[in-house]
């Protein structure tokens, strides 16, 4: 398999599924189901979720919450996601960590690179949350951020469209999908892939992104695989 290590970058948002908020057993189970079928064929898995089922800082502050704390909040909700994932995982038998970049033990292990980097070593899943333990800051940032430190072969960005595409999607109906594009293509057409801060530390530090729509069960195998599926950020 041409990765080895990866980070798996997760949308809070897909883990509501079809719920209007939270998480979604269903949904939550599938991803698990799908991350123990690569950690089975001997793939190192890192992890971070997005927090935006739940709460994210912006969407706060434009409702009158402090930032500061609205970003915190935020965070938080990583932290809940992740702890949703480490149970999911545990009961389809695939041992994981929770760690935090934020010290909060014993909810989880304060995060450090080489404990992370033993534990992947020794086959576990390592689910960092907390983002960066910033505010201003957003899970995508943590995921380049946590992948370079932990030397990953690619970020997978497992969300709910099919790749990057020339507009939202989800937005204009006529927007055409990319199979491979380059980090300066994605800066000349303004495409929001990641946020820029993401972007640009992936661009600097030579670690590619692939994004593929997780919502589709079996889709991470198939990329572990090599098929030809999502969209490459190189
Ligand atoms: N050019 C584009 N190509 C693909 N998706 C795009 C593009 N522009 C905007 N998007 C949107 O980006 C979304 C995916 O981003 P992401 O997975 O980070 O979701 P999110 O809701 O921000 O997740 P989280 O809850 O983790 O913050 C898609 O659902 C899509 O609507
Ligand atoms: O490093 C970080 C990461 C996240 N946050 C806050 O958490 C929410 C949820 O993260 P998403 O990436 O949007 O899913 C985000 O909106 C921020 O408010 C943060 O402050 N710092």
């Amino acid at each position: 398999m041409e990765y080895k290590r990866i980070l798996l970058k997760l949308s809070g948002e897909s883990l509501m599924g079809r719920q209007g908020y939270g998480i979604d057993a269903v949904r939550l189970d599938e991803y698990a189901w799908q991350i123990g079928e690569i950690v089975q064929k001997g793939i190192q898995v890192a992890i971070v979720i997005g927090g935006g089922n739940i709460f994210r800082g912006l969407s706060g502050a434009s409702k009158g919450f402090d930032r500061y704390k609205g970003d915190q909040m935020g965070m938080l909700a990583t932290v809940i996601n992740s702890l949703a994932m480490a149970s999911a995982l545990q009961s389809v038998g695939v041992r994981s960590r929770v760690m935090t970049s934020i010290r909060m033990e014993p909810v989880g292990e304060f995060y450090s690179q080489p404990k992370a980097l033993d534990a992947l070593d020794a086959g576990e899943v390592v689910i960092i949350s907390g983002g960066t333990g910033n505010p201003y800051f957003t899970t995508d940032t943590a995921s380049a951020l946590r992948g370079i430190e932990l030397h990953v072969d690619v970020m997978l960005k497992g969300t709910r469209v099919d790749g990057v595409y020339s507009a939202d999607p989800e937005k204009d109906p006529t927007a055409q999908k990319f199979d491979s594009i380059s980090f300066d293509e994605v800066y000349q057409k303004g495409l929001k892939v990641m946020d820029l801060t993401a972007t640009t530390m992936c661009k600097e530090n030579g670690l590619p992104i692939l994004v593929f729509n997780m919502d589709q069960p079996g889709n991470l195998m198939k990329v572990l695989n090599g098929e030809k599926i999502g969209t490459l950020v190189h």
